[in-house]
């Protein structure tokens, strides 16, 4: 061997003094060595545990990955690492030596090791990585809160239009497969440019935050949701509503925001702050495609527009052959 000058005290206590646990076990299976860097950690002294094996002072390791592994290591001489997610903290250590007490997480590596004798031990490597996986976590939630954001409207916290799409996507197939309806509404403030002009930008957000919360409100079903689609526009989708449950629905959501009575003076649809609504409803079949569904609730808001506004008008009763532009 390489370093024969290097005298066994020597060795102890370099063992004593690395900055990770070590355990060393012998061909019987009983521990040689327990660490100062484990003693501190785990409450349990060398003495305590010397000359035992790691499931008499630990009985939850008794069949654990941890035992095959050490069982693995002495009989076949063959290495593992024992993966940090599949193995929470194997050992019950606690960092007491930082202000804020807490569990150390473990990276644990298991070695054979071939005696001059011919006997085999097991050398036990515990690593704290505890500051990976706090931050491992801290990156997730991270993502996971970018993830929600990039699907909400910054300014009325409802669904935005990338979200609207994904969903809504989602929800016509599934229509598809289960041959159910999907009803969809698409609404418009009206006179919202006016409404600008009239009470400043900031009132115009105000005024749309009001009424995405209003829209949000009345809707009672789990899968329903609504998302702004574009400045002044939403659009709400039910799946599974039949085209009479949607036009029920759209009135109520158009007279709960007349009810709201935000006044709107230079509207020529009402005193108040009106919406008006375009509902469109299929059960897609095969080859059915969802930006058709939406085209019918757009063209059928549009002909509320055209009707005088603060209406409900359906896709049932149009030509939707036209273009919207075209009934302007
Ligand atoms: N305050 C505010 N206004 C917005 C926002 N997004 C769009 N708008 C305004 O909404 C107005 C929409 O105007 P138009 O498309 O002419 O529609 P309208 O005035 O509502 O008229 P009709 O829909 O035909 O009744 C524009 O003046 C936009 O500037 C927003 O985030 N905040």
């Amino acid at each position: 061997m390489g370093h024969p000058h290097l005298a066994a005290p020597l060795l102890l206590e370099l063992a004593h003094t690395v900055n990770e646990g070590l355990i060393l076990i012998d061909a019987e299976g009983k521990v040689q060595l327990w660490n100062r860097w484990l003693a501190e950690r785990s409450g349990v002294s060398a003495q305590e545990i010397q000359g035992r094996r790691l499931e008499e002072v630990f009985p939850h390791l008794a069949n654990s990955r941890l035992a095959h592994a050490v069982q693995t290591a002495l009989q076949q001489q063959l290495p593992a690492i024992l993966s940090q997610t599949l193995n929470r903290r194997p050992f019950p250590l606690q960092d007491h030596l930082h202000n804020d007490a807490h569990p150390i997480e473990q990276a644990i590596t298991i070695a054979p090791l071939a005696r001059e004798s011919g006997h085999i031990h097991c050398l036990i490597q515990i690593q704290d990585v505890t500051a990976a996986v706090r931050r491992e976590q801290q990156l997730r939630e991270q993502a996971q809160q970018l993830q929600a954001l990039s699907n909400i409207d910054g300014l009325t916290g409802v669904a935005n239009r990338r979200s609207f799409d994904a969903r809504f996507q989602e929800e016509f197939q599934r229509a598809q497969r289960h041959g159910s309806d999907i009803s969809v509404l698409m609404l418009d403030i009206d006179y919202f440019k006016e409404y600008n002009d009239c009470y400043g930008h900031q009132a115009g957000d105000t005024c749309l935050t009001v009424v995405a919360n209003t829209l949000r409100r009345c809707l009672q079903r789990g899968g329903d949701f609504v998302a702004r689609y574009g400045g002044e526009e939403f659009a709400v989708v039910l799946p599974g509503a039949s085209h009479g449950a949607a036009c029920k629905l759209a009135s109520s959501l158009q007279q709960e925001i007349s009810r709201l009575g935000i006044p709107h003076a230079n509207s020529h649809a009402a005193s108040h702050l009106s919406i008006s609504v375009g509902v469109a409803t299929h059960t897609p079949q095969r080859n059915d495609r969802a930006q058709d569904l939406l085209r019918g609730a757009d063209i059928a808001l549009y002909q509320a527009k055209r009707q005088g506004r603060n209406r409900v008008v359906s896709a049932d009763a149009l030509d939707l052959t036209v273009q919207p532009e075209k009934l302007m």
